[in-house]
C-alpha cells in the first residue's frame, strides 16, 4: 500500500472544530484514518442501516445509498460531529458482492471472480451535524483476479481471512493473485479512499451543498424498492 494523504478538518483553523466521527465498525477503516493521522472517535451505525440488495439498483447507486444511511444513522444521534460513512461492494459481471454469510456464499463469490477483472465501489458520506450540510461520493477501483487453483480456493478458504469483507477477499492480505490495475485507489478497496476523503475534505465547504454522484433522489428513491 502506498503512503496515505494526511488532510485538515475542516474548520480546523477555528477555535472549535467538529470532531471526526467514524460511523463504522470496520476494523480497516478505523486503521485507514489511524495510519493517516487523523484523530476520530468511533460510533457505527445501527445494522438496520444496512438493508440488503435493492432491485434496479446499481453498484454504485447502492454503496452512495448506504454510506448515506449510515451516517444519517448515527447523526441522528449525536448533537456535534463531522460523521463519515462508508460502505464497499464487489462487482463482477453484473453481481453485486458484499459479504458472505458463510464459507459456501464466499465460495460462490471467489468462483465467480477468480480470473476475472472487476471492481470494488466505496461510498462515503461525510455529514456536519453542525451545519446539516453533507456530501455523498463513490469511488471506483478496478481489479484482476488470476485464476485461483483449487489449492488456493481452499486455503483462503480454510483461513477464514474472507469473513465480514466484500467479495470474500482482503486486499490488505497481500494475496499475490489479486492487483489493482493502474494508479486507482488501494485503501479504496480495504473500506476508504484516503485520497478521496482528503478531497471531499478540503472542500467540505464548496461541495456540501450539492450531492456529488449520485444524486439524493436516486439514493432516496432506491432505498424505497429496498428489500
Ligand atoms: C474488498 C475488501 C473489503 N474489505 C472490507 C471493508 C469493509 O469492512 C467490508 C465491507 O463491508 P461494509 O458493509 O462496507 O462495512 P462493515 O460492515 O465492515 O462496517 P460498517 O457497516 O459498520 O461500516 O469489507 C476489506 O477489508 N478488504 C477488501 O479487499
Amino acid at each position: 500500500m502506498t503512503d496515505l494523504p494526511r488532510a485538515e478538518l475542516p474548520g480546523s483553523a477555528s477555535p472549535n472544530p467538529e470532531s471526526l466521527i467514524l460511523a463504522s465498525g470496520s476494523p480497516r477503516r478505523a486503521q485507514l484514518l489511524s495510519a493517516a493521522g487523523y484523530e476520530f472517535s468511533v460510533q457505527p451505525a445501527a445494522d438496520s442501516a444496512e438493508c440488503g440488495i435493492c432491485s434496479r439498483e446499481t453498484a454504485p447507486e447502492m454503496v452512495a445509498r448506504l454510506a448515506y444511511r449510515k451516517a444519517a444513522d448515527v447523526v441522528a444521534r449525536i448533537d456535534d460531529g463531522l460523521v463519515l460513512a462508508a460502505d464497499t461492494v464487489a462487482s463482477c459481471v453484473g453481481n453485486i458482492l458484499g459479504k458472505p454469510h458463510n464459507r459456501d456464499h464466499a465460495e460462490e463469490m471467489l468462483r465467480l471472480l477468480s480470473g476475472r477483472n472487476h471492481d470494488v465501489f466505496t461510498g462515503i458520506c461525510l455529514w456536519s451535524r453542525r451545519h446539516e450540510k453533507f456530501v455523498v461520493d463513490v469511488v471506483r477501483t478496478r481489479l484482476q483476479m488470476s485464476e485461483l487453483t483449487e489449492e488456493q480456493l481452499n486455503e483462503h478458504l480454510d483461513s477464514l481471512r474472507w469473513e465480514g469483507k466484500a467479495g470474500a477477499f482482503g486486499y490488505q492480505d497481500g494475496n499475490d493473485w489479486l492487483n489493482v490495475i493502474g494508479n486507482d485507489s488501494e485503501s479504496n478497496v480495504v473500506g476508504l479512499s484516503m485520497e478521496r476523503l482528503a478531497e471531499l475534505l478540503e472542500n467540505f465547504e464548496q461541495n456540501a451543498e450539492k450531492i456529488t454522484t449520485p444524486t439524493i433522489d436516486s439514493i432516496e428513491s432506491s432505498d424505497s424498492s429496498c428489500s
